[in-house]
């Protein structure tokens, strides 16, 4: 992994009397692509803000390359923000807004013109300098935002949902060029978003939160075939999520039966989540499967079938490729290297004792 460039250490965040963020810790390194990704209200934007100097901690300390730079003005930090709303100046052409930042800091005429041409080359814009902001499409305006953003040379882009306001299309294609635009640039990218399709396709490294807390932190691949608990797993793609108990290692008693997983380390008895993706269930015929049902609905997705079975007690989600028929009674087979077992999440009563 590369060199430590961004260190959270310890932030506390409360607004009026409520606490967003507890005792929380981040490494951010040189030229990564991390991602924040969680639900609505997580506290995502209220770390990027802290990042970009928008916003203080209560309590603990940020660090960029070993100096504290907790309290140092957003315009004295090496990070530049894109917006969610692009913030450009509409009575300002596409120009003028790029250069915006660079007059305030004095720079040559020449050094903006070329800064200019650069960044919008960079962003697929070039020729664009004297076109009106506000005859501009979402995803053009998206494009001078971070062209605005990038002629600052930050050390690192923190980007907000930049793509929020753009239809499905236009944010994949944006996403594509987005990744490109981080390796031309070789600087570390942070990027917030609250859709996991995104934050997997885009990311070296994923931060999953909810409400305040990190839970767990990994590549695209380990949070979606690893997840450590039931609300990444659930977050995180689709997913079969049921009440397990081990019996012992590599056997979960699962809606009645004792069907083989992995090697877990949990011991005998211990209530687990257990989580199997919808991709990983095989319908097979009634009696070649380890639980019998019925299938109660079929949903074309284009490239798969979402399928819901009822069997064992438990509605399972399941995607094929070839159509099945609805009200047919069928098998499902689950293997035991598509089976995760996680750790339940400790209660609140328990907490409590453990903080004593
Ligand atoms: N200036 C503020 N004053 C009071 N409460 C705030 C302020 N800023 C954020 N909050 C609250 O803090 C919590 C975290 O907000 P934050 O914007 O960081 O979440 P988020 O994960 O980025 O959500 P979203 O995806 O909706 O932007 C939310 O409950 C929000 O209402």
């Amino acid at each position: 992994m590369a060199r430590e460039l961004l260190k959270l250490e310890h932030i506390n965040k409360s607004y009026e009397d409520r606490q967003i963020l507890e005792d929380l810790n981040l490494t951010i390194h040189e030229n990564e692509f991390l991602t924040l990704l969680g639900p609505s209200g997580c506290g995502k934007t209220t770390i990027l803000r802290m990042i970009g100097g928008f916003e203080t901690p209560d309590s603990g300390r940020i660090l960029f390359d070993g100096k504290d730079i907790t309290s140092l003005r957003p315009e004295k930090r090496q990070v530049n923000t894109v917006f969610q709303k692009y913030s450009l100046f509409s009575h300002m052409d596409v120009a003028e807004n790029i250069a915006f930042g660079l007059k305030l800091k004095g720079k040559s005429q020449s050094y903006i013109r070329d800064k200019i041409k650069y960044a919008l080359k960079l962003v697929n814009l070039d020729g664009y300098e004297h076109a009106q902001v506000t005859q501009m499409s979402g995803g053009q305006q998206q494009r001078i935002a971070i062209a605005r953003a990038v002629v600052n040379e930050p050390k690192v882009l923190l980007l907000d949902e930049p793509f929020s306001a753009l239809d499905l299309k236009l944010r994949q294609s944006m996403q594509r060029e987005i990744v490109k635009l981080k390796k031309e640039l070789g600087i570390t990218f942070i990027f917030v978003t609250h859709d996991q399709q995104e934050a997997l396709s885009m990311s070296d490294t994923v931060v999953v939160m909810n409400q305040g807390w990190i839970q767990q932190i990994g590549t695209p691949e380990s949070v979606y075939n690893e997840p450590e608990n039931a609300f990444v797993a659930d977050f995180i793609g689709d997913s079969n999520i049921i009440d397990g108990i081990m019996v012992r290692d590599k056997l979960v008693h699962l809606l009645g039966k004792d069907i083989p997983c992995i090697n877990t380390g949990f011991g005998e008895n211990v209530p687990v989540d257990v989580q199997i993706r919808p991709e990983d269930i095989q319908i097979c015929a009634p009696e070649e499967g380890q639980y019998r049902g019925i299938i109660r609905q079929v949903i074309f997705k284009g490239t798969v079938y979402d399928i819901t079975v009822e069997a064992g007690g438990f509605s399972w989600l399941i995607q094929t490729i070839t159509g099945h028929e609805q009200g047919a009674e069928v098998g499902i087979r689950l293997a035991a290297s598509n089976i995760q077992i996680m750790a339940k999440p400790a209660s609140e009563d328990e907490e409590a004792v453990s903080d004593e």
